[in-house]
Order: structure tokens, then sequence, then C-alpha cells
């Protein structure tokens, strides 16, 4: 609601100083637009276009247009022309078919200033060094070969939340679920990029978390300046000024980060020329994504050079694009278990068939566990954690027989598509049954079981698709029902009485608003251990 009063105070105040300044600041593409064959769309106000009907929720609000004017619309935002894609067929021909018009990202103020001029792989521009990046990320980053290596760093952190939560069932205390699942994969990650800890005592890891914090709200927060420009340089809502504050701490930390390392490699140089090439006794430190793209640096023969802005965008991607999305999937599933006991019973009895009550899941346990995998699907199609995303086109194309400029904003509405009851049956409902083969299925199923999230089924892409889907999904694949798993296997869990000392008899399943869409209110649970499994080892 705030967010509402304040985009309508600046929209008057735009309509003030547009009576000053005239019209002339709407584009000649904008102006190109409006004699070509466009996709239907609601009417637009002057100048504004259709700033007026986004909210904080801008996926629900383009599923309402789209339900009105069809799966492919188009609304003008200020100046910038945009389309809305909300069906399967047009997600083909948007992402595959017109998959390198569409290749490109469209950057705004606060990206720009965060990601050191899209220097780096999420908000590149289509070319010559996304495909490098690309390439680089897919081959040695988040390789097969170095997510295994990487693996001692995922047990690590699952045993230690296990260990966290043993430790909250003995002692009674209410646990913040969602602070402690995105601590875990917030830990994940940054120690497979630069081995730091974000919880903890270490300095570095806390001001870390901090930072990702504040990005992933100012990138989701609306700016009027990237729409209208003759606002750029006026900063009315304050963005410009806060993105540089977070870029210049975020610029701070990795000059330190990545002076520690420089001195590390050089120690470890030194001691591997005194061994004569043996081995430096450092071989988990080195595989992380930090040494790895500091060799790209080093590398006198790359055709493509890595620059240090290269690295530190990079890096910024991940931490941004990474954290919050693996650990949203594990928040809302298990807030669906608990709200669907038997969904809950039945995912338990498979993981003791399976796997027994003597040892805890391992990620090897993972393709023997089909039901667990049904609902980390059935949560990533309700819930998914991406909603919208978008794209830019970079050359002229006919989508639908409708023509579709250079420099058009895409907006795919993963959200939309995945409760559309055309592709979907009861589609509102959590059922993970949907995704498991004949015996469970309900009449009418149809092959619902069959879809995967790897991007060839345009009704499922929760992942995205095409040359810019998601290159962290076989990680986040590792991540999320693995832990998923250990909550349901190690824990009984109750609902914490809210503050007015009632325990709620559901989990309250509102999204809040945001780039990820987790839960508007944490979920607050009450452990106990259904399995102490002592030692804890994981593999
Ligand atoms: C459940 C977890 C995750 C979900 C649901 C998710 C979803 C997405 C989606 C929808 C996109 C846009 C795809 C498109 O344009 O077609 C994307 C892009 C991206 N994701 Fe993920 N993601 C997750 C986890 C991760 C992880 C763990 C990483 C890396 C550590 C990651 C890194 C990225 C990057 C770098 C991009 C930009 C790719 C590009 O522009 O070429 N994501 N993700």
């Amino acid at each position: 609601m705030e967010m509402a009063f304040e985009i309508l105070f600046y929209i008057i105040l735009i309509f003030s100083l547009s009576s000053i300044f005239g019209r002339k600041f709407l584009s000649a593409k904008s102006q190109k637009c409006i004699s070509n064959r466009l996709p239907p769309g609601p009417k637009g106000l002057p100048i504004i276009g259709h700033l007026h009907l986004l909210n904080n929720t801008p996926h629900q609000t383009f599923h309402n247009l789209c339900s009105r004017y069809g799966p492919f619309i188009h609304v003008r935002l200020g100046s910038v022309f945009c389309i809305v894609a909300s069906s399967a067929e047009y997600a083909k021909e948007t992402l595959v078919t017109n998959g390198l018009a569409f290749a490109s990202r469209s950057v705004n103020i606060a990206s720009d200033l965060l990601t050191y001029g899209s220097a780096g792989f999420g908000f590149a521009p289509y070319g010559p060094q996304w495909k490098f990046m690309k390439k680089l990320v897919t081959t040695e980053l988040l390789s097969d070969k170095n997510m295994t290596q990487l693996k001692y760093v995922r047990s690590d952190e699952a045993s230690q939340l296990v260990q966290l939560l043993l430790d909250n069932a003995t002692s009674g205390t209410v646990v913040n679920v969602s602070n402690e699942v995105t601590m875990l994969s917030n830990n994940i990650i940054s120690r497979m990029m630069w081995n730091i800890r974000c919880s903890g005592e270490d300095e570095d890891g806390k001001e870390i978390i901090s930072i990702i914090r504040e990005c992933t709200e100012i990138l989701a927060q609306f700016n009027l300046s990237d729409f209208i420009p003759f606002l750029g340089k006026i900063d009315l809502q304050g963005v410009r000024k806060r993105a540089m504050n977070i870029h210049l701490r975020y610029d701070a930390i990795l000059e330190i980060i990545i002076k520690k390392r420089h001195e590390e490699r050089r120690k470890n140089k030194e001691r591997n020329m005194q061994d004569a090439g043996g081995d430096n006794g450092d071989d988990h430190n080195s595989k992380n994504f930090l040494n790895i793209l500091l060799d790209a640096m080093e590398d006198e023969n790359a055709k493509t050079p890595v620059t240090i802005e290269n690295i530190k965008a990079l890096m910024f991607d991940f931490l941004n694009a990474g954290t919050d999305t693996s650990a949203t999937v594990v928040e809302w599933s298990l807030s669906e278990l608990i709200n669907h006991p038997t969904i809950m019973a039945k995912a338990r009895q498979e993981i003791d068939t399976i796997v027994g009550k003597d040892r805890l899941v391992q990620e090897s346990d993972l393709p023997n566990l089909p039901y667990l995998q049904a609902i980390f699907k059935e949560s990533l199609r309700l819930h998914p954690p991406v909603t919208l995303f978008g794209r830019e086109s970079i050359q002229d194309c006919k989508i639908g027989g409708y023509d579709i400029p250079a420099k058009t904003v895409l907006f795919l509405n993963i959200w939309s598509i995945n409760r559309d009851p055309n592709y979907w049956k009861t589609p509102l409902e959590f059922r993970p049954e949907r995704f498991m083969p004949h015996s469970d299925q309900k009449e009418g199923d149809d092959n619902e079981y069959l879809l995967e999230y790897r991007g060839q089924h345009f009704n499922y892409l929760p992942f995205g698709a095409g040359r810019r889907g998601c290159p962290g999904m076989s990680l986040a694949a590792l991540i999320s029902p693995r832990v998923l798993a250990l909550l349901i296997q190690c824990f009984d869990w109750k609902i914490a009485c809210n503050d007015k000392g009632v325990a709620p008899k559901l989990v309250d399943l509102t999204e809040r608003p945001g780039l990820t869409v987790p839960k508007l209110h944490p979920l607050m649970l009450i452990p106990s251990v259904r399995l102490n499994p002592f030692p804890i080892s994981l593999d």
C-alpha cells in the first residue's frame, strides 16, 4: 500500500513536470511502436503509459491484465515498451523460437551500479563477454566436477543446521526457520565462492549478509527514474544514492577478500616451488570460485581477458541469484508440509524406508526419493522463487504475428503459467502427486507427472529456459531437497504462538513482494527431535 501511495505521489509530480518540459522525452522507440502491429493491451495514459497500474506484486498485476487481454500483451512503462508473456506457447516463442532476439537483459540504474556496469553475467548484455562468462560458469565454476569437489561445503553446512536445530529442540526454543535456511544457503554459496562463512564471528561474513539483504531490496524496488528518462538525473526516490552506497561497501569488502586471497596464493606458490610441484595442502580452498577466477585473470594467453571488475560483478550475481532462491523453496515446502500432514507423513515414510533411521539423508540418496523430488517440484510450481523474469530484445522480431521492436523488455510470468488451469489440474492445490507416476495419479492428471523443470516443458519453467536459463539449477536441486529431507527426517514441527499467544492451526501462506518471493511472515516453528543422528555424519 505504502508503495502505491509513493508511486501515485510521483506520478502526480511527473504530470506537473511534464507540463513544463513538454512531451519531447517520449522516445523515438515508443513513437515507432505505436505505428506497428502490437499485441493487445490496456489503454495507457500519456507519458506514464501503464506505470500507474503497477504495485509491489507485478506478477499478480500482469496476471490480472493477461486474464483480461490475453496471454500476450503489451504495456508501456513510461518510455519503456514492454511485452508480457503468460502462456506456455508464448514462453516458447519468446525464449526459444526467438531466443536469440531475447537473449539480453534490461539494466536499470541500481543493477548497473551494483554490477560494475553489467561487467558480470546475469545482467550482462548478450555478446562476447556474456558468452565467455557462460562458458566459465558452466565448464568451471558450476561444473559437475567442481560441484562434487565442493560437496563437503554443502554437507558441513547441512550438519551445522541439524546441530543447531537439535540444540533448539532440546531447549524448546522457537526457531525462525526462514532465517536459518537463508543463512545456510548464504553460507553454502559464500563458502563455495570464497571460503567465507556468513554466520558466526567473521566480520567480512556479517557485512556480506547485510549487503545481500540490501541488494535484494533495492533491486526489487520500483524506480521511476528507470522509466521516465528525464528523472534519471534527479534520483527522486534516492535509489541511485542507496545503490551507490551499497556498491561502495561491496567493493570495499571485495578488495579486502581479494587482497587476502592474493596473499594466500602467493604463499601457496612459494610453498609449491619449495615442494617441487607437490600438493599445496590447500585443496578445499583451491577450488572455490574466486581462485578459479583469479587463475583466469592471470592467464596471459586468454582470448577474452578477465578483469577484476568482471570477477567482482560475477560474484555479485551469484550472491544475488543463488542464495535467497534456494532458501525460499525450502521455506515454502516445509510450510506446505505442515499444512498437509498426510503429505508430510508420506514423505517421512519414503525417507524411513529408503534411507532408514540410522543415518542422515545424503545427496546421493536424492535420486532414490521420488516423492521428495515431487514435493520439490510442486513447491517450485506453486511458489516459484522467481515469479517474473525479464529479458530485453536485441533486434526486431515477429511473435505470434505481432511486430516486436528491438529493445523491448519481455516479462515472462512464471507464477501465472504455473497456476494456469489450461495446463494444470487443480492448479491452486499443493499436490505433489501430480509429479508422481501412475499409481498415485488422480483421474485426468494427463501427463503432469512427466514434467521436468529443465527448460523443455514450457508450462513449467521455474528456472527459465533457453540461452539465459538458470545456470545454478543443478546446484539448487542438490541444496534445497536435501535440506528439506533433513528437516523432515530429524524433527517434528509445531507452529509457534503468535504475538497474541495463540498457536495458529495452519501456516500463513501470504507472499512477500520482492525480487524473490518468500513468505510474508517468517516461518516460526518449534522443533522436537524425531531422530537423533549422533554422530552427525553427512557425505
Ligand atoms: C531454486 C533456486 C533457483 C531458482 C528458482 C532460480 C531461477 C532463475 C531464473 C528464473 C532465472 C532467469 C532465467 C531466464 O532468463 O531464462 C535465473 C537466472 C540466473 N540464475 Fe538462478 N535460480 C535458482 C538458483 C540459482 C543458483 C543456486 C545460482 C548460482 C549459484 C543461480 C544463478 C543464476 C544466474 C547467474 C542467472 C543469470 C543467467 C544469465 O543471465 O545468463 N541461480 N535463475
